[in-house]
């Protein structure tokens, strides 16, 4: 090939010139048949690899780094969990696109499980007041995709992955009412929180009806028991009010800086 020294394997490899792979350099024996990108683009050969634990944290890694730079720029958001199975005629679904609405109004993002139920009608309020609506997804056994109200989605392999995001990138969770899902979603939450790895983190419970018998259960058997202590039910605030749901997470994220106080502070620091 023109302007390439045809190499002569009896002369010592410093003179001769090595072989490149990456950072190592092979000459003589060591020299490899293949490029680097002519093994990766050659897709012969077995694939159980695909298979393997390694590379899955391959791909929990990608998970990680899809998630962090979809999110990094969203600014003060609210996470909103609920019933995957609330249809849109039920009054709560109203309620929650209230919610969605409303957290908008206020200066939220609205991030959900980007689901059907009660994440589509948290999506719907946001995205009908023009406001970013996020949707975390998860891969299920069965068929699911987002709900058609999400504006800003990502589409998760992983749940750990996947409930990182919510945690990182909101300030305050709402709850409606909803099933295991939900509760998972809220004892992270609450553990999170009284593990002090999350910090001004409101949680509001909305739907009187629907979680009061939880609340009564913790505040009794739960705390009368020693499992927990008092002020592991401080940050709990329970309500069917929508304007009072936005005002807990208001006063709840009171000392995380906006967006925009934050982008002033990044360029004061560049001045500094
Ligand atoms: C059950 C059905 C679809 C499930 N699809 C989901 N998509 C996204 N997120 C989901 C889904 N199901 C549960 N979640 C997460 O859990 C919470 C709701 O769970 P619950 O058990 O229904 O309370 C929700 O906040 C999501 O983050 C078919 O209808």
């Amino acid at each position: 090939m023109k302007g390439v020294t045809p190499q002569d394997p009896k002369q010592p490899a410093g003179r001769r010139g090595g072989q490149q792979a990456g950072p190592i350099t092979r000459s003589g024996r060591s020299r490899l048949a293949t490029t680097t990108d002519q093994r990766l683009l050659d897709s012969r050969g077995p694939n159980d690899w695909v298979h393997t634990d390694p590379w899955r944290v391959l791909r929990i890694q990608a998970e990680f780094v899809e998630g962090f730079g979809a999110l990094a720029e969203l600014g003060s958001a609210i996470s909103v969990f609920g019933s995957a199975r609330t249809r849109p005629d039920h009054p709560m679904y109203t309620t929650a696109q209230q919610v969605g609405k409303a957290l908008v109004e206020a200066g939220y993002a609205v991030i959900t499980g980007g689901g059907p139920g009660i994440m589509e009608a948290a999506n719907r309020g946001a995205s009908e007041a023009d406001g970013v609506s996020v949707g975390l997804g998860i891969e299920l056994p069965f068929e699911s995709s987002l709900n058609e109200w999400v504006n800003l989605g990502i589409n998760f392999r992983y749940f750990f992955a996947r409930k990182t995001m919510f945690v990182k990138y909101s300030q305050g969770f709402v709850v409606m009412p909803g099933g295991f899902g939900t509760f998972d979603e809220l004892f992270e939450a609450l553990t999170l929180a009284q593990t002090s790895k999350v910090t001004n983190f409101p949680v509001v419970l909305f739907g009187t009806e629907y979680w009061q018998g939880l609340l009564d259960w913790l505040s009794g058997q739960v705390l009368d028991g020693g499992y927990i202590v008092p002020a592991d039910l401080d940050r709990l605030v329970i309500t069917d009010d929508v304007e009072h749901a936005v005002a807990t997470m208001r006063a709840g994220a009171a000392d995380v800086p906006s967006r925009g106080e934050q982008l002033l502070a990044e360029a004061e620091d560049r001045e500094s």
